[in-house]
Parts: structure tokens; sequence; C-alpha cells
């Protein structure tokens, strides 16, 4: 069973198509990050799914039970952290925890003392008197405390300084360790998150752009670079994007097919589809493969540079996000 899934969930406000016709799959046991620019529709999508708002169309099943049904006891197997959340302000740390602790059966004391400890957490200090990150990480104390099969966290490290992040991921990592549980987690930056997940799943404008273990994205993602000895004049072409009106431009895979090529290509026409964002000065050429094999991708390369020297860097996942960020640009605004 997954974690989560959605089949063509669309939310309208008004006029705005905040998501639209997202069909997604969040296995169980992953850590998964759902990425996208500000207003890509990621926090409405996380507030369907903890029924929080509802579709206009479309449905989620969250742990097995449609959003809409969510009951008292599905929800005390999910774990629920966003910046925008309602805390009772006029508690204490400890009064926080000993309001929360009788609602969840699998409340873990040891681990909430644990946790307390890691996260430097004043027990008596009020929570209105906390620091935006201290706020956060109580707030995480009290969904990590009973062990959530679910944790979806909204951007919870927007704002927060390198070293609260650290504690907040590892204080994630550490429980999530301990058993087969699942995290979804929204962000706009993925540095934030490279460090944790291993599935991405990117939203642009309401709709899914790409969902992919972060293994086979990083598999298949090469930054190639060509010395050049002789160019041919045919592969003398111009850089980077495709040039404002061209068809087939800035468009990212489908996400029901995660393993399709990337149609967006370098300029030329004679360059496979999966090479993306061609440039060249001089003798030195380089572009982004997005369906990197070693033998097929040196054999591409000679087709178009037979004397060239070809070398092939791995990228991170911020460079291979950057690099699909751009290509999704419309093509007017690319240049
Ligand atoms: N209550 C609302 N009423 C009208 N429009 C809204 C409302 N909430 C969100 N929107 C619009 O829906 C779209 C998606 O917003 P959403 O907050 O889901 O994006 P997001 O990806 O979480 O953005 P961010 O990273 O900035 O938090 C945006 O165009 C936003 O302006």
């Amino acid at each position: 069973m997954n974690a989560i899934e959605t089949h063509s969930l669309s939310r309208r406000y008004g006029r705005t198509e905040a998501v639209h016709d997202l069909t997604l799959t969040i296995p169980t046991g992953s850590i998964f990050a759902l990425l996208g620019p500000n207003g890509a529709g990621k926090t409405t999508t996380i507030k369907v799914l903890m029924n929080l708002l509802a579709p206009t169309s479309g449905e989620a099943r969250i742990l097995g039970t449609d959003s809409r049904r969510l009951r008292e006891s599905d929800r005390a197997r999910i774990g629920y952290v966003s910046e925008n959340q309602q805390l009772p302000l006029w508690m204490t740390v400890r009064q926080l925890l000993d309001y929360c602790r009788p609602f969840y059966p699998t409340w873990d004391r040891d681990l909430e003392k644990k946790l307390l400890n890691k996260f430097s957490l004043p027990p008596d200090r009020k929570l209105k008197h906390l620091s935006r990150g201290m706020l956060m990480k109580a707030s995480l104390l009290s969904s990590l405390a009973y062990r959530p099969k679910l944790l979806v966290l909204d951007e919870p490290f927007s704002g927060l300084d390198p070293l609260v992040r650290d504690e907040f991921i590892h204080g994630v990592l550490e429980t999530s360790a301990a058993g087969e549980w699942t995290v979804l987690i929204s962000s706009h930056d993925i540095a934030e998150i490279e460090q944790l997940a291993d599935h991405v799943a990117i939203l642009d404008a309401g709709r899914l752009k790409l969902s992919e273990p972060t293994e086979s994205l990083q598999a298949r993602f090469r930054r190639i670079e060509l010395t050049l000895h002789s160019v041919p004049e045919s592969a003398n072409v111009p850089v980077g994007l495709p040039p404002p009106g061209a068809p087939a431009s800035g468009r990212l895979p489908s996400s029901a097919s995660p393993t399709r090529d990337l149609s967006i290509s370098a300029a030329s026409h004679e360059f496979p589809q999966t090479w993306l964002a061609f440039e060249r000065t001089g003798t030195l050429a380089r572009f982004i493969e997005t369906r990197f094999d070693p033998a097929a991708t040196e054999s591409a390369c000679r087709t178009h540079f037979p004397d060239a020297q070809v070398t092939a860097h791995p990228m991170t996942l911020r460079e291979i996000f950057v690099v699909l960020a751009r290509a999704s640009r419309p093509a007017a605004t690319a240049a």
C-alpha cells in the first residue's frame, strides 16, 4: 500500500486553479520531497491531503483512507508540521506536551525526553516566548513523539538558520530510521532537503512536472563536457534553450512516466532529445544529458563530434533542479 495516493486531484480558489489534475503516488517508507517555486500549489496540496481543504475534484487517499473521511484514529497516525500552524501560544513547552500526550496511544516518553534534550527546548518557557526556530522544533517534537506512520512537513525550514535546520533534519532522520514510516516534506529550495529526500516531485503552477526516486534522477543526469578538436559546421548551433516560439520547448516530463525522456532539447534538431542546454565556446562544448548511459552517451557524442574528448560529471539534486526549472520557463523569458 502507498502512504499517499492522489487521483486527478484539483483545487480552485475562485478563478485560480492552485492544483490541477494531480495524480501522485508516495510510497510507504519514502522520504518524499514536494518541490516547486512559490505559488506552485504545495501548501494547497498538503491542506487537501490533511482535509483542511476540500478538493474541487478528484480524490486523495492517506494511509488507505479517503482524505475527506479521516477520523481521529487516522489522525493519531499522522504528524503534521506547518509554519502557519496554530499553536496554543499561552502554554509552556511542557504544557504543550502534557496536553498532546493523551491523544496518542503510541506516544513514546523516552523519545519525547530525547528530543527535548536534542532540540535544547526550555520546558518551562511559554510558546509565545520561543524563537521561530524553537517553535518549529517544539511543533516537530510534538509530532515525532508519537512515532506517526506518516509525517507531513510543510515548508518546515523557511527562515531557520543552518544549525537549527540540521538539528531538525537529524531529529527526523533518527526517528525515521527506527521504523517503517513515510515523510512528505514540501520546500521551494531543494538544497534544504537534499540530504533527506529519496523521492522528489516537482510542482509548477499547480501541475506535476516530475516524480521520481532521487537515485534514478541522479543516475540519469550528467553534465557532459566535450573538448573539441575539429567542429563540424552543422554542430555550430546556438546555445541553450530553444528560441522563443520554438515547438516542443520548455516542457518537463510527464509525471505519469518518470522514465520518459525530457522533450527539451538543445536548439539543434540534430541532437538527441535527451540533450539539454547545449552550449559551445571555442573548442569547449557542454550540455546536460538527461538519460545518461556511459556507452550510449559516448556513442551519441561521437556521432556529432567524432574527435571530441568526452567527460561526464555527476550532478547534485540542486543542479538538476535548477536545470529543470530553467528549462520549464516559458521560452520568451528564458533568454
Ligand atoms: N486562500 C486562497 N485564496 C486564493 N488564492 C489562494 C489561496 N491560497 C493560495 N492561493 C493561490 O493558489 C496558488 C498556490 O498557492 P500555494 O500556497 O498552494 O502555493 P505554494 O507552492 O505552497 O507556495 P509557497 O512556496 O509560496 O508557500 C497561488 O497562486 C496562490 O496565490
